[in-house]
C-alpha cells in the first residue's frame, strides 16, 4: 500500500534562471548564494517524506524557512521545479485541472491560518461547503456538517454569521468545514498562528481530542517547536528551504541533528515531550509469587536495591517485595513470597503518559517507578537517573546566529 501522501524530492526555485539553480542547489549551495548569483529563489529544496494513514505529521521552521511554499505544492497550488507528490500513489503531475479540482475536495483539502470563511453564509452553510461543491445532497450536506460542528461544539451556532463568533470560534468553524469535507489528507497551514495563547491552547487540545477519536492524515504546519512537539507524531525540520531532521519529538530532543537543531530544541519543555514510554529502563530484577524470600533477598543484595517488583502468573504487579519484609519472613521460617510479604511501596504510570505527570512520583518508593501497559502489566521501570538525565541532556553547541 502506497502511503496516503508521499513526498520525493520536493523543489521549487522561485524566478528566472531555474535550472541554473537547480544545478548550484546541487551543489550544495545555500539559497543566499543561489539568489545572489542567479536572483533566483530557492524556497524549498530536496524534501522528501510519507505521511501514513491517521498520522499527525508537522512541518515546522521559522519565517522564510519554506513552509508555506511546501504546503502549497502538496496541493499543487503552485507548480515544483523538480520532485513528486504523490496522493495515495497517484502522482498528483499526472492529473488535469478537474481532475485536481477534485482531488484538492476530495482528497487534500486545506485549512488556512485565516479561515477564509465566507461572511454572508451561516455557519453551518460553511461547514457544508466543501460537500455542496461535490454536490452532495441538501440531507447530506446538512447531516455532516451538523454532524462535524457538533464534534467542533458549535452546533448550537450553526445559524450564525461568521462576523457574530469569537477568532476562537471562527477557527473551529473552518476545522469543522475540512472534518465535514472528510478528505484523506488535512493541510493545515498555521492554523493556530493568529490566535491569543489561550485559546491557542484550547485550539490544540481540541485538535488532540479530535485526532485520538478521528484519526485523520494530517499534515500540519508551525513555526513554534512546542505546538510541533505537542501535536506531531513526527516533525520533519526545515531550515532555509531544506530539511535539517525528520524524527518524533523525544527522537529530536535527544538525539538533534545539528548544532541548529540543539540550539532550537533547547528552549523546550522537555518534560511535556519525553514519556515514560522513552525513559523505560529494563527493571534490576523482579520476582514472581512463590519465589523463595531468601533468594530475592540475595538478589537484591547483589543489585543493591531496597526492593523488587514481584509479578503474579499474568505479569502484572503484585506488590513490592521490600529487604526488611523479607528479612522477616526468613526469620518466620516462610518459603514462598506471598501477600505478607508484599507492600504496595510503588507507583506505575502508563508509557504515553509526559514526565510532567509523574515527575514527583520518581524516588519515592522502595522500586523505581514502574511502567505498565493498560492490564497492569510491568513494562519497564523509570529510574531517577533516567529522568536527570533525559531532563539535563541539552546539547546545545552554538547559538543561531
Ligand atoms: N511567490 C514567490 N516569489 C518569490 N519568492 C518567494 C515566493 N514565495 C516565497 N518566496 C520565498 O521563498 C522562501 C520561502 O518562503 P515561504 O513563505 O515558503 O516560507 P515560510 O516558512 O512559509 O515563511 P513564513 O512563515 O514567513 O510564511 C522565502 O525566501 C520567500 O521570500
Amino acid at each position: 500500500m502506497p502511503p496516503v501522501l508521499g513526498v520525493s524530492g520536493l523543489t521549487k526555485v522561485f524566478g528566472a534562471r531555474e535550472q541554473e539553480a537547480l544545478r548550484l542547489a546541487g551543489e550544495g549551495l545555500g539559497r543566499d548564494e543561489i539568489l545572489r548569483r542567479t536572483g533566483a529563489t530557492l524556497a524549498v529544496h530536496d524534501v522528501s517524506f510519507a505521511v501514513e494513514r491517521g498520522e499527525l505529521f508537522v512541518v515546522m521552521g521559522l519565517s522564510g524557512s519554506g513552509k508555506s511554499t511546501l504546503v502549497r505544492l502538496l496541493n499543487r497550488l503552485i507548480e515544483p521545479s523538480a520532485g513528486t507528490v504523490e496522493v495515495e500513489g497517484r502522482d498528483l503531475r499526472a492529473l488535469d485541472d478537474a481532475q485536481l479540482r477534485a482531488v484538492r475536495n476530495e482528497k487534500i483539502s486545506m485549512v488556512f491560518q485565516h479561515f477564509a470563511l465566507m461572511p454572508h453564509r451561516t455557519v453551518r452553510e460553511n461547514a457544508a461547503y466543501a460537500l455542496k461543491v461535490r454536490g452532495a445532497s441538501a440531507a447530506e450536506q446538512r447531516e455532516r456538517a451538523d454532524w462535524a460542528l457538533e464534534t467542533v461544539g458549535l452546533l448550537e451556532r450553526a445559524g450564525a454569521r461568521p462576523a457574530e463568533l469569537s477568532g476562537g470560534m471562527r477557527q473551529r468553524v473552518g476545522l469543522a468545514r475540512a472534518l465535514a469535507a472528510d478528505s484523506e489528507v488535512l493541510l493545515m497551514d498555521e492554523p493556530f498562528s493568529a490566535l491569543d495563547p489561550l485559546i491557542r491552547r484550547d485550539m490544540q487540545d481540541l485538535l488532540e481530542q479530535l485526532q485520538s477519536e478521528l484519526s485523520k492524515t494530517i499534515v500540519f504546519i508551525t513555526h513554534d517547536l512546542n505546538e510541533a512537539m505537542r501535536l506531531g507524531d513526527r516533525i520533519l525540520m526545515l531550515k532555509d528551504g531544506r530539511p535539517v531532521q525528520l524524527g518524533t519529538g523525544p527522537e529530536i530532543i535527544s538525539a538533534p541533528a545539528d548544532d541548529y537543531v540543539a540550539d532550537f530544541t533547547s528552549d523546550v519543555d522537555r518534560t511535556r515531550v519525553l514519556t515514560a514510554g522513552d525513559l523505560l529502563r529494563e527493571p534490576r530484577l523482579t520476582a514472581r509469587l512463590g519465589d523463595a524470600p531468601g533468594d530475592v533477598l540475595r538478589a537484591l543484595g547483589v543489585a543493591e536495591a531496597n526492593g523488587a517488583y514481584v509479578l503474579g502468573e499474568d505479569g502484572r504487579v503484585a506488590g513490592v517485595a521490600r529487604d526488611d519484609l523479607l528479612a522477616r519472613a526468613l526469620q518466620e521460617g516462610r518459603s514462598a513470597l506471598g501477600p505478607r510479604e508484599l507492600v504496595p511501596d510503588y507507583a506505575t504510570i502508563g508509557a504515553d503518559r509526559p514526565v510532567v505527570e509523574f515527575v514527583h512520583l520518581v524516588g519515592r518508593h522502595a522500586v523505581p517507578l514502574g511502567v505498565v501497559d493498560d492490564d497492569g502489566r510491568l513494562l519497564g521501570v523509570v529510574p531517577r537517573a533516567a529522568v536527570l538525565d533525559a531532563l539535563s541532556a541539552v546539547p546545545v553547541r552554538g547559538r543561531r546566529s
